[in-house]
């Protein structure tokens, strides 16, 4: 069967996560995934009727409001007319038992940590090989009574209804937390929700995905019109441009602008790698006297981002505009590489956060150019990108690359950025990066990059006084860039590349190395 254009929840069996804002609703869709089961997060508030597609299941995730607050949010009651199973973790057990009968009040004491989990009914098919394992409890509020039509399937020695299922429906509730690594079998448990209760295929491979994915774009483009997209170089960009090229050779066209503010040699390798390597049909624009002069004397980090995001918008629908599609038509498509994770965050229930800093990006170009937005990896974390990318047969070293910002060396020059400063910092960068590579430590560290501090120092080379500026290096361990810690490395090793910058990069005398990690600092300097 040909998949249609539909979505991926379409052709792949899905379970649906509902979010009512817990800090772990996504690691849910994550664990799900992990064993090949297509699973999609949506707000608490989706109307069911909404919905394109049916899912095979439901999981309510947790959340941080009480169910009896006047301004809780409440899951819409057509999701008991699917008649598929349905699992309340903690809010969402919660929110079932209120929805049956209202017993649910503040505990006597809160219950933060590990519980021993005691199953009494040992026929349940969620309990399979998960009896008396170490489980994760987050929570105030408990239930006082079974709500009605339910039994209880386990208890531990805090929570007397630890989990509970209907009687005669397929409705679990569990006041734990299996999505979590500490729940040591949560995994097993939500594998066997998904598999033994809601008979969910295990077919999400990034094989499928892949046939899966070209054959949606073919069919969402046709046969003649043309895409173009914003390539960086970068992981995302890449792996979605060459997934183009594959469903549509050359009607597809990538935009690389050179901002000024790319690492070392950066242009001429993502030409070579991207252009030649990969055959994708590239255009590199030089914009970096652009992007240099707005920024003249500009110090303000927010400033700095604001610039580059407008100059990137400008330069793109300007160089849109002169590519002339083989077709004679105009360009009807943008590529963009949304992640799952970018999704989520606009999706989820928890209203609006503070803005730290303004990630910048070509973003935001689709009202004014009127063109249709194709997106590939909207449904993918990181990791799936990745492996999407290996099957692709991307090298490996461009697929496992750093991440690096839109906005570049110009966040990690601090204070003005000019052409000098960014030689200098992205030498710096070069050598460093190296000597991780030389190392053998690329792939242990998530992020690493030098910034130039607008300080100077005083040193002494040759017995000569020099008085010049301080590097400072940066290298992080995180999973998902919320969070992150420094990278403990050696000091021979620190020793050696502090030499070689100081040696190699006019201008510098001064290397130091940063150990805070994420929070209070973030990862980028500005
Ligand atoms: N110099 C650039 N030229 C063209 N597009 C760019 C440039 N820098 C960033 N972009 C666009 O901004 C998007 C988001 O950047 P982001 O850094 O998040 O992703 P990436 O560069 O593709 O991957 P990575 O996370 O590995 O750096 C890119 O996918 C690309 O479309
Ligand atoms: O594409 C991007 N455009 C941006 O404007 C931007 N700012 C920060 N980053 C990257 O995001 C991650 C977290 O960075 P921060 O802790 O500094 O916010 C790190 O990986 C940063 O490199 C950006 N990526
Ligand atoms: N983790 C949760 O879902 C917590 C649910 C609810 N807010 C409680 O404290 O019990
Ligand atoms: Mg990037």
């Amino acid at each position: 069967m040909a998949p249609t254009v539909e979505e991926v929840p379409s052709v792949f069996d899905t379970i649906l996560v509902l979010d009512f804002g817990s800090q772990y609703s996504h690691l849910i869709t994550r664990r799900l995934r992990e064993f090949n089961i297509y699973a999609e997060m949506l707000p608490c508030t989706q109307k069911i009727k909404d919905l394109t597609w049916k899912p095979k299941g439901v999981i309510l995730s947790g959340g941080p409001y009480s169910v009896y607050a006047a301004d809780a949010p409440h899951v819409d009651p057509a999701v008991f007319d699917l008649n598929v199973p349905i699992m309340g973790i903690c809010y969402g057990m919660q929110e079932l038992a209120w929805l049956n009968g209202k017993k649910v009040g503040r505990g006597e004491k809160r219950e933060y940590g590990p519980a021993t989990l005691n199953v009494l009914d040992q026929s349940c098919p969620l309990f399979e090989n998960v009896d008396h394992s170490i489980v994760w409890m987050s929570h105030g509020d408990k239930l006082h009574g079974l709500p009605a039509g339910f039994k209880t399937i386990a208890t531990s020695d805090n929570s007397p209804f630890c989990a509970i299922a209907h009687e005669s429906k397929e409705i679990y509730g569990i006041q734990f937390h299996p999505e979590v690594t500490h729940s040591k079998k949560g995994k097993i448990l939500l594998r066997n929700f998904a598999v033994s209760i809601c008979k969910a295929a295990q077919n999400w491979t990034m094989e499928n995905f892949i046939d899966t994915e070209i054959n949606r774009i073919r069919q969402l483009v046709g046969p003649t019109a043309e895409v173009i997209g914003a390539v960086s170089g970068g992981v995302d960009s890449t792996v979605a441009a060459k997934l183009m090229k594959e469903a549509i050779g050359d009607r597809f066209h990538a935009i690389m602008v050179d901002n000024g503010v790319l690492r070392l040699n950066e242009a001429e390798n993502v030409k070579q790698f991207l252009g030649e390597g990969l055959g994708i049909n590239l255009s590199v624009i030089d914009a970096a006297d652009e992007f240099l002069t707005k920024l003249k004397g500009v110090t303000d980090p927010e400033k700095k981002r604001k610039i580059i995001g407008n100059t990137f918008i400008h330069v793109f629908e300007r160089e849109a505009e002169n590519i002339k599609p083989k077709s004679g038509e105009e360009i009807e498509f943008l590529l963009q590489g949304t992640l799952y994770p970018d999704v989520i965050e606009s999706i989820s229930f928890k209203g609006p956060s503070q803005t730290i800093k303004t990630h910048h990006n070509v973003g935001g170009l689709l009202e004014n150019m009127k063109l249709k937005l194709i997106e590939p990896l909207r449904e993918l974390f990181k990791d799936e990108v990745r492996h999407l990318g290996e099957l692709l047969g991307i090298p490996h070293d461009l697929v496992w690359r750093h991440p690096f910002p839109g906005p570049g060396i110009a966040i990690r020059v601090l204070g003005e950025v000019t052409r000098e400063q960014v030689a200098i910092a992205r030498k710096a960068d070069h050598i460093y990066i190296e000597e991780i590579r030389k190392a053998g430590l690329y792939n242990k560290i998530s992020q690493a990059f030098a910034c130039l501090l607008p300080v100077k120092s005083v040193g002494v080379m040759g017995d000569q006084r020099t008085y010049e500026q301080v590097i400072a290096l940066r290298a992080i361990e995180t999973t998902d860039f919320m969070t992150a810690d420094w990278f403990p490395f050696e000091h021979d090793f620190l020793k050696k590349v502090a030499s070689r910058i100081v040696n190699e990069v006019d201008g510098v005398a001064r290397v130091t190395y940063d150990i805070t990690s994420k929070p209070p600092a973030t990862v980028e300097w500005e």
